[in-house]
């Protein structure tokens, strides 16, 4: 707490509106709620830095906020909108995949940080229009099939689903690549990620360290598929206990005589861990069918059954390759904007030039439907070109 040269105290306390550019050419805006004013932005040093500062006006003075989520990079200016739990930062001249941002300041994820560390905090999460497909959570002992069911399943819908890519310590096996099978790493780095807020869940499992990162779910969604987590049981518990949703899947072996000629026919651990990983298989089991984490148990006796079972829980018997998806809507956001609210719906108008005055020149942004956030990413944004405010409330004319 304390100084913070770079910004003007004189400006806040004239109570400047909500998202107004303060200085021209520092391109910082500030968003006032409560006796709090947050002031996003840099120093103008070629590329705009995008920093958080939040002035406290009971008592005259800055804080330094806990900054959680991934950082916005540089940009060449933006505004900023009050939500009720985030300020809306829409980038000017950026890419249509990086020009929608979101400083959360009271969301759950916000407020818990704030208990659990005793410092203000806020966090970043980038919009993204459009919504993730449920993930699929798959568990079970280990050797039971799994991987070889998912396995299945990516190589005949590979449009459809996406592949968690886990982090753990353990060694990499003969054929496994580092970034496709699992992120091999660390542990003190793998638990310094844990403590940063960067993992969905973690377990220790057959004595290794393994977690899916938040990352990891997020980028499978931004590619338009469907993600698919093998997971341990205790894992699988986290994943239920968190805010994202998803289809639990348990997978059960016929026998342990089965389950221990899989695990030693596939030939990819000791002895000593075969054993412990048969250990271990018996309380999974016991909870997996006992608890109430899975959605469906499945056995995998017979290999084709339990993929054809697989496949019709996940509706995809007698399913046909439909045509890819259409690609998602891009626009650009032009640097010459002006920023009206409508309840829920925030209207940009992009100020046409002469030349082209006959076009429509507003897009409408409907934040009525968002969902997720901080860590991972705020979707559900929703953008429609409209050539006048009453269309904005009728919403009738869809962007394309
Ligand atoms: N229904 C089945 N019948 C016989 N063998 C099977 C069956 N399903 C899988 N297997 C074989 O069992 C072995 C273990 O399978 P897999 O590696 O998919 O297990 P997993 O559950 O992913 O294990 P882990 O949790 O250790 O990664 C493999 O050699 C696989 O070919
Ligand atoms: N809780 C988590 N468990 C995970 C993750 N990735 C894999 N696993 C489970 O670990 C065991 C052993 O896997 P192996 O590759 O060493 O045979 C298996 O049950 C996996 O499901 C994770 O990110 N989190």
């Amino acid at each position: 707490m304390g100084e913070a040269p770079a910004f003007f105290v004189d400006d806040l306390q004239n109570e400047p509106l909500n998202g107004f550019e303060l200085k021209n050419g520092t391109c910082k805006t500030n968003t006032t709620i409560g006796y709090k004013t947050y002031v996003i932005g840099g120093a103008d040093d070629g590329t705009l830095s995008i920093e958080v500062q939040i002035f406290d006006r009971n008592r005259g003075e800055w804080v330094h906020p806990t900054v959680h989520g991934t950082k916005p990079m540089s940009c060449k200016g933006h505004s900023a909108v009050l939500l009720k739990d985030r300020i809306l930062v829409l980038k000017k001249g950026s890419k249509p995949d990086d020009q929608i941002w979101f400083l959360e300041f009271d969301t759950e994820y916000v407020r818990q940080l704030q208990k659990n560390l005793g410092t203000e905090v806020v966090a970043w999460s980038k919009g993204v229009t459009g919504n993730a497909e449920k993930p699929i959570v798959i568990s079970g002992p280990s050797g039971v099939g799994k991987g070889t069911l998912i396995s299945m399943l990516m190589k005949e819908f590979p449009s459809m689903f996406g592949f968690s890519v886990s982090h753990t310590t353990r060694a990499p096996r003969n054929m496994e690549k580092d970034g496709v099978h699992y992120h091999f790493t660390e542990k003190c780095l793998m638990e310094k990620e844990i403590k940063d807020g960067k993992f969905l869940e973690f377990a220790s499992v057959h004595g290794n360290l393994y977690g899916t990162s938040v990352e990891a779910v997020e980028v499978v969604a931004d590619a338009g598929k469907r993600c698919i987590l093998d997971i341990d049981v205790q894992g699988a518990r986290s994943v239920r206990a968190s805010s994202l949703e998803a289809i639990f899947i348990f997978i059960c072996p016929p026998s342990m005589e089965d389950l221990e000629k899989r695990l030693r026919g596939r030939g990819t651990e000791t002895e000593e861990q075969v054993l412990k990983r048969l250990r271990n298989a018996e309380a999974e089991i016991k909870e997996g069918k006992s608890s109430k984490i899975f959605d469906f148990i499945l056995y995998n006796d017979n290999l084709e059954e339990c993929y054809e079972k697989l496949k019709k829980l996940l509706g995809l018997d007698g399913f046909v390759a439909a045509a890819p998806k259409s690609e998602p809507k891009e626009i650009i956001l032009p640097m010459d904007h002006s920023l009206s609210k409508i309840d829920d719906k925030i209207i940009i108008n992009c100020m046409p030039s002469e030349l082209d005055k006959d076009s429509k020149n507003l897009i409408m942004l409907d934040v009525s439907s968002l969902k997720g956030g901080a860590p991972g990413r705020t979707r559900g944004l929703d953008f429609q070109a409209v050539s006048s405010f009453s269309e904005c409330l009728t919403g009738a004319n869809q962007f394309s």
